[in-house]
């Protein structure tokens, strides 16, 4: 457990970690060994001078003093480590996911790493701060009464000896049947979780649609699922806990009736058979909590597991000697492309000279929006290669093929911050008259006027407190303060009305000015904007030309347009 704590961290966190275990397995000790006092203060008192059990008194006290200052430095210490372990976490965490590709982060992935950054760092924190000293104390300090007991009395020792086994028995036979449990239980609670975020969300959906009930019913089936496995996991803790329980009580009594006979014989003083009598009592806590620490522990454990997978990812790899493209034209060179099993790009090859612009077209599956994610290397290429100025964009370092790339979305982002701080993350060390220019050249000064709050506006989180057309605006005062010779438009005009359907296109038209652009169409009045136009289609390019051209062909692309403009399928 320590070692995969470790193996996630880093082994920076080894030396105070080793110096916590230590400290929790001394106190442990300690505790153990602190009850042998009683043997002489019980002599004293059964004596013929009581008195003389102050000294013996005294020594006691003073130990118990010894051990509460140990049992604080030591939880103390438990809780450090694991708050300094808990910022280490998400530090690790952050960079780590800041260096995934962001194909990795598709939609599931959310709620994935959402939990694991919530419940399972504080999982994995609480190993420390909260499991690991019980759990040494439940383990060492009944072994070191085992000696203790031994060393006044062997027989009462090896008596107590025999629970031992026991007692490891029970606990690998509970764990193994909690361990199924345990994991029914987690993936109940993680579909649950799911059900109850899709059904938040969907709430506009499922209202219009009278479907309310129906979706709640799959909501309420998944959280009786998450009842029953919670029920079958209490259970099966139970044998465990009452096999526990029946062998501390035989191992009490067993002492109990072995000291009564080694006592009546002689073989035993009253004062040596109390102490053991009390020795035994105190075993009794920390093994009977074995069980519950031992559950959390595996809980944490199986929360670790999930991080240290993540923390597994590889991010793509990164060129030893970077290039830096002199230009922007683009190059897709016998390109394939698979998601999972599905083969998305076939070989496919295209160009686009610096300053053109290419239309993409085709139906929908086909590929578009993977085409324009190659580009910007969210994902790489199982074959061929996509270039940026003749560079292979595996050659070129994250950063700067992202600075020459400016990407405009049809669902935009926006950050829980102001409208001028959403644009400026478009280029953070920009001027103001810089970020005021790009806004204007996006029309979004016209949005800004509007609002009570103007620049300073909240747009709340996701850019709630704007319609779509607005953030649509934010996004592209954004590509256009980045500057970058390469633009990357998905369909972006496609749901908005005319008025911001307008503005938007103005913006578009000056975001596109001088630049190599490759944009995703669905609309004629997109295309005719474009140089060239590919019609993609399993994979490959099937017709290139322009859009006259490819009109007057009267092949896929004609049929594409013939349909989407005949009343049925037209805007
Ligand atoms: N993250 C993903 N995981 C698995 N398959 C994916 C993923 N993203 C896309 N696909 C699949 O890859 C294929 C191409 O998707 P893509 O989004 O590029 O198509 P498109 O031509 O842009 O479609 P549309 O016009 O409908 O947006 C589709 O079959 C899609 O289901």
């Amino acid at each position: 457990m320590i070692r995969m704590l470790l193996r996630v961290l880093g082994d920076e966190y080894a030396k105070p970690m080793r110096r916590t275990v230590a400290l929790m397995t001394t106190t442990a000790v300690v505790e153990g060994l602190l009850y042998v006092l009683l043997v002489p203060v019980l002599r004293a008192l059964f004596g013929s001078t009581p008195s003389d059990a102050w000294p013996w008194l005294i020594a006691f006290a003073a130990s118990v003093a010894v051990y509460a200052v140990l049992r604080y430095t030591s939880d103390l210490s438990g809780m450090r480590v694991g708050t300094t372990m808990l910022r280490g976490m998400y530090h690790h965490l952050g960079e780590h996911l800041a260096r995934l590709p962001i194909g990795w982060y598709n939609a599931g992935r959310v709620g994935e790493v959402s939990v694991m950054a919530s419940r399972g760092l504080l999982a994995a924190m609480g190993v420390s701060a909260h499991l690991l000293g019980p759990f040494i104390s439940a383990c060492v300090t009944p072994l070191t009464i085992i000696v203790v007991v031994t060393a006044i009395n062997l027989q009462l020792g090896l008596a107590a000896l025999v629970a031992a086994p026991l007692v490891v028995a029970i606990q690998v036979w509970t764990a193994r049947s909690m361990a199924a449990n345990d994991a029914e239980n987690t993936q109940r609670s993680n579909e649950a979780s799911a059900r109850v975020i899709e059904f938040l969300l969907a709430q506009p959906v499922l209202r219009a649609g009278g479907r309310s009930s129906e979706r709640f019913s799959l909501l309420d089936d998944a959280l009786q699922g998450v009842e029953r496995s919670s029920r079958r996991q209490t259970l099966s803790v139970l044998p465990g806990a009452v096999g526990m329980t029946l062998t501390v009580q035989a191992v009490f009594t067993t002492l109990l009736v072995l000291g009564t006979y080694l006592a009546l014989g002689g073989g035993i003083g009253v004062a040596e058979i109390l102490t053991i009598l009390v020795l035994a009592a105190r075993s009794a806590d920390p093994l009977l909590s074995l069980a519950d620490i031992s559950g959390k522990l595996r809980g944490a454990r199986a929360e670790l597991d999930r991080l240290d997978k993540v923390l597994r990812t590889e991010p793509l790899p990164e060129a030893t000697r970077p290039v830096r493209p002199q230009q922007s034209d683009l190059e897709f060179d016998s390109v394939t492309f698979r998601h999972g099993d599905r083969v998305v790009l076939d070989g496919m090859s295209l160009s686009v000279p610096q300053g053109l612009r290419l239309a993409v077209v085709g139906p929908s599956g086909a590929g578009k929006s993977t085409l324009l994610q190659l580009l910007a290397r969210f994902y790489d290429v199982d074959a061929g290669a996509v270039r940026v100025g003749g560079v292979d964009v595996r050659d070129i370092d994250p950063e700067v093929l992202m600075a020459q790339t400016a990407i405009v979305f049809q669902d935009v982002y926006l950050f829980d911050g102001t409208i001028e701080e959403n644009v400026r993350l478009g280029r953070p060390d920009a001027g103001e008259a810089e970020v005021r220019a790009a806004a204007t050249a996006a029309r979004l000064d016209e949005v800004v006027e509007r609002l009570p709050g103007g620049w300073a506006t909240n747009v709340g989180e996701g850019g709630a407190q704007l319609s779509g057309g607005e953030r649509q605006r934010v996004s592209i005062a954004r590509a256009l303060l980045k500057n970058a010779q390469v633009v990357l438009l998905d369909e972006v005009t496609s749901a908005l009305d005319p008025a911001n359907e307008t503005a938007v296109h103005d913006g578009i038209e000056r975001l596109m000015a001088g630049r190599t652009v490759v944009m995703v169409a669905h609309r004629m009045r997109t295309v005719q904007r474009a140089d060239r136009v590919v019609f993609v289609s399993g994979g490959q390019v099937v017709e290139e030309g322009s859009h006259d051209e490819l009109l007057r062909r009267g092949g896929r692309y004609a049929d594409f347009w013939n349909i989407s403009l005949s009343p049925v399928g037209s805007e």
